[in-house]
Parts: structure tokens; sequence; C-alpha cells
């Protein structure tokens, strides 16, 4: 049974989750990062919010873990390539708390605009400061919004029924997205003159990184005022600090921060900045919506393989998945054939997706012919780090679709060059479900894959597969299926027969020693 631990507070739900898929589940929201390290070799999944660190120290010792899941978007606190590494999928749940943290974004505009926070703490203090707090107008205000993805643009509809003017900056939004939200794409040079509110929802990333610092706030407006629900290491806190003392800011909203937990921050006891303690997404819909989602998502990994949500993996969505299903096991059979064959270092890899399933999303079964490919040579290699172990050991990997048919209604065809050679083989789909390997290094052959095969290259001449046979047999191994092609009579030949146990290694040099064998090599799938 699969184990996993919750180490940041989650809603109950997901617990619940968890308990009825059969999941065995433990809550430590206390875990210092020595001793997160100490136990989470135990488990098979962590699911965090933004408090757990799940650094790269962390995952070295994450012995048995198979997936990171996120209640929430950011993943700033997972050092997502060393999962990858270790194989380890990093899932999020990218919309449960879309709304929730962009109402909380118009929320610390209204704040700032009418320095409520401010007056109600005046005000709780019996001063009935009236003059003291005269507020801006929304209303026919221009909202620059850094980054319009999921919440930018859920901010930017809220803001036009505020009558607000909504300019975005945002060099992945397409113009069509930008017009379908009635929202004006500008560059950032143009958004810092130009608007009154700026609200940032961009995520943590080398780009975005002190996007908001003593150069940029220079250019805006004078009396801007700027919020930030995304991420606290967007904004240069000591020139934001600076530039409000200088007047050119007339105040921040700030909900995160460079260093949280935030005990402390250079910003705190500013009148003109409003904070809160990273509250975007606390609400009890939004809270729920992402328990439910990741318990959900991490249960449906960890049970059946079904990938949702991943950062680090091709998702399949719940149409796709059963179409590929079939095409799964043959792709990694295709690899894993391809691998055990190789036997020096591999240059090249050639996928050719053709007929009917070049018309499905193939980068799952890219990846599956990777794992099955590498396996062989590294033990650890799963379809999340098959493709980085592939660039690790400079291998090239190109794939190609055609969606003309040829002898196959459907076909995968995998070409490895190694330093020595190039082979090739290929698969199909018979009855639409059923693996069957069609083609090796280009003769013709129909065989089914089963856990114990014999594979043996020999000259096409009589005598061979009596000889064959009676040696198996005088070894009290039993052919289950037998399987035969050659390039033309008397030529290159191939056999690949099922046996129903492992062929040692004695067998196998007394198949080796028919004057017709070429190679002869065991496989297991
Ligand atoms: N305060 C809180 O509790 C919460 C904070 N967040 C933060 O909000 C961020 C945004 O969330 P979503 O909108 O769901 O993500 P998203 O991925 O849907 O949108 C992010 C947008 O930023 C844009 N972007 C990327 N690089 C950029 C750059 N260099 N300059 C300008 N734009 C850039 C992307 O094109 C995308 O449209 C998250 O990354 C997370 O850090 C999310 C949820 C709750
Ligand atoms: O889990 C939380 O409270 C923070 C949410 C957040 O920052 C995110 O989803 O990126």
């Amino acid at each position: 049974m699969p184990k996993v631990l919750i180490s940041d507070k989650l809603s109950p739900a997901a617990i619940q989750i968890f308990k009825d898929r059969g999941i065995e589940v433990d809550v430590n929201t206390s875990l210092s990062p020595d001793e997160l390290k100490a136990v989470i070799g135990q488990y098979d999944g962590l699911a965090i919010r933004s408090n757990t660190k799940v650094t790269a120290e962390i995952l070295a010792a994450a012995t048995n873990l198979k997936v990171v899941g996120r209640a929430g978007i950011g993943v700033d606190n997972v050092d997502v390539p060393a999962a990858t590494a270790r194989g380890i999928v990093v899932m999020n749940t990218p919309f449960g708390n879309s709304i929730t943290t962009a109402e909380h974004a118009i929320a610390m505009m209204f704040s700032l605009a009418r320095e409520i926070p401010q007056a109600n703490a005046s005000t709780h203090a019996g001063k009935w400061e009236k003059s003291k707090f005269m507020g801006v107008e929304l209303t026919g205000k221009v909202l620059g919004i850094v980054g319009c993805g999921n919440i930018g643009a859920i901010v930017a509809d809220r803001a036009q029924g505020l009558r607000m003017r909504v300019i975005a900056y945002d060099p992945f939004l397409s113009t069509e997205r930008a017009k379908e939200l009635n929202v004006e794409k500008v560059e950032l040079d143009e958004l810092f003159p130009r608007a009154d509110f700026i609200t940032l929802h961009t995520p943590l990333t080398e780009a975005t990184r002190n996007i908001i610092d003593a150069k940029a706030i220079a250019k805006m407006k004078k009396g801007v005022r700027i919020i930030n629900c995304a991420r606290g290491g967007l904004i240069v806190e000591e020139d934001l600090k600076a530039a409000i003392e200088a007047g050119q800011v007339a105040g921040a909203a700030l909900d995160v921060f460079k260093v949280e937990p935030a005990k402390e921050n250079l910003l705190f006891s500013n009148d003109k900045v409003v904070c809160t303690p990273h509250l975007g997404a606390s609400t009890s819909e939004a809270q729920e919506n992402v328990a439910l989602q990741v318990a959900e998502q991490m249960a449906d990994y960890l049970l059946t393989g079904a990938v949702t949500n991943a950062l680090n993996i091709p998702s399949v969505s719940a149409e796709d998945a059963p179409k590929l299903r079939p095409y799964m096991t043959l792709a990694n059979q295709l690899g894993s054939f391809a691998g055990q064959l190789t036997e020096t270092g591999i240059r090249d890899v050639k996928i050719e997706y053709i007929g009917h399933v070049a018309t499905l999303n193939t980068k799952p079964l890219t990846a599956i012919v990777l794992e099955g490919l590498l396996k062989p040579m590294n033990e650890t290699v799963n379809m999340v780090n098959a493709p980085v172990v592939a660039k690790d050991r400079n291998i090239k990997v190109s794939t190609v679709k055609t969606d003309s048919v040829g002898d196959y209604h459907t076909l995968i065809r995998v070409t490895v060059t190694t330093d020595q050679r190039e082979r090739s083989v290929a698969g199909t789909l018979f009855g639409g479900d059923k693996p069957r390997l069609v083609e090796i290094k280009g003769i013709s052959i129909e065989a089914e894959l089963g856990p114990y095969m014999l594979y043996v290259t020999n000259q096409d001449k009589p005598g061979f597969i009596g000889a064959l046979g009676s040696l198996l047999g005088q070894n009290g191994v039993n052919i289950a299926t037998f399987h035969l092609g050659r390039a033309a009579p008397g030529g290159d030949a191939i056999l690949l027969t099922q046996v129903d146990q492992p062929m040692d290694a004695s067998l196998l040099e007394k198949v080796r020693a028919l004057p017709q064998v070429v190679q002869a090599k065991a496989l297991a799938f």
C-alpha cells in the first residue's frame, strides 16, 4: 500500500481521499528540514503547500518518493530539476485557487486605494481620524497587470467590472487572448509610466526575479500603487522602501515576501504598506479545491500511473488515457527490446510515429520508449527522468510523425544508432490494443513479447530450427511461441521465441555454438 506524507496544512478532505483510495497517510506539519529528511525515505508521496521546502537534499533522502503534490500553483519551493533527475513527478493544481487569489489582489487594491487597514486600526484605537484617510477612486484608473495568465486574467475581468482600464505586460500573451480579455497588451516600459496601479501575477523565474527594482520604479508614474500577490522575489524590497519614502510610490500591498515566513521585514510598520501573511489562496473554497485535486491526482499516479498537471512529465488527459494505454505498452516494449540488444554507447534515437498513432499525444510515448531503452543501463530510470538521462548521456532523440498509412494502419518504429551499428525495431497494435513486433532490422516478423524471450540472428540454412528446438527440449526449456523472419531465402534471418522460464547463461552459450547462429540473446519483458 503506497504511503503519503502531508507536511503542510491541507484541508482534511485530502486525508479522506487518500484513505478512501487505500493510501496510508501521515500528517505532520511541524517537521524541521532535518526531521523531514530523516523520515522522507518511508514515503511514496509528499503533499505540500508553500511551507515545506523540497530541496535537492531532501529529495536525495527520498529513496521511495514517486510524487510531490503541491496543493496550489507556485512550485518555487520545490527543486523541480532535482526531482526530475530522480524520476519524481512534481504536480500542482493550476486552477483551484486562482479566483481566490485574484479576489485577494482586488481586495489589496481597494485596501491601498482607501487605506482600509490603516483606517481600521486607527478607528479601533479610538482616534476617529476622518481627515487623515483621503483615498483615491478606482473608476477610470489604469491597472497594469504584469503576468496575464490564469490569475492575471481574472483580475483583469474583475477590474473591468470596476470600470478600470486594463493594460497588461506578458510576453507569452497572444494578441487573440488579449483581445478576448479586452486587455491592451503593452511592453513593460509602456506599462510603467501609464499605470496608476500595478499588480504582479507572474511566476518567480530568473526573468521575473527583481522585475520591480529601483530602475523600474523610476519609470513609473509618480504616486503609483503596487500590489504583489504572486511571489516576494519579484520586488527588490529595499528599492520599494526607498521609493515609498521618496513619495514616488504612494503605497504597496504585499501578500508575499522575499523571505517567508516573514516574521521581520524592512517594509513592516511603514504606514503606506498593507501586508498579509501569504493569504492569497486562503479561502475555504480554494483550500478545499486544491486539497481534493492534489489528493486525487497523487492517488491516481500512485495507484494507476495516470498523470495530471505534472510539471516535469507530459500530462495525459482523461480522454487520451484509454487511447494511449495500449501504445504505452508497445512503446515500452520497443524501447526495451532495442535497449536490451544495445551493448555500446547510444548516439542517436529516432522514434517514428506512423498512421493512427501520429494523431495522438506522442510525448508520453517518447518518454516511455526512452525509459525502456535506458533501463538496461540505468535501473532507476523512469518516464520522468528518461529524457534527462538521455540528454546527460549525449543521446540525441528525435521524433518523426507521419499520418500516411503503410502496411499497418498504425506503427511505431524505434531506430537506435550506436558507435558500431544502427538497429531498428517496429511494432503495431493488432485488434486495436494488442502490441505486436512486426519488424526487426527491416526484416518482417510477427511476434508477441512475453516475460522470457530468446532472440537469435542466424543464417537461413536448413537444420537450424530443428537443432535449436532439440537443444531447448533437451535442456527442459518449453517453447511457448515461435516466430521467424528472413531478409531473403538463404540470407539473414531472425528468430524470436517465447520460453516458459529464463534462459541460463550456459544454455545460451550452447545456442551460440550452433553453426548457423550469429547472435543469441535472452530478453526479459
Ligand atoms: N499569493 C498566493 O497565495 C498565490 C500566489 N500565486 C502566484 O501567482 C503566480 C501566477 O499564477 P497563475 O496566474 O495561476 O499562473 P499562470 O502560469 O497561469 O500565469 C503566469 C503568467 O505569467 C506570465 N509570465 C511568465 N514569465 C513572464 C515574464 N517574464 N514577464 C511577464 N509575464 C510573464 C506567463 O506567460 C503567464 O501568462 C504563481 O506563479 C504563483 O507564484 C498563485 C496562487 C496563490
Ligand atoms: O498554499 C498557499 O497558501 C499558497 C498558495 C500559493 O502561493 C500558490 O498556490 O502558488
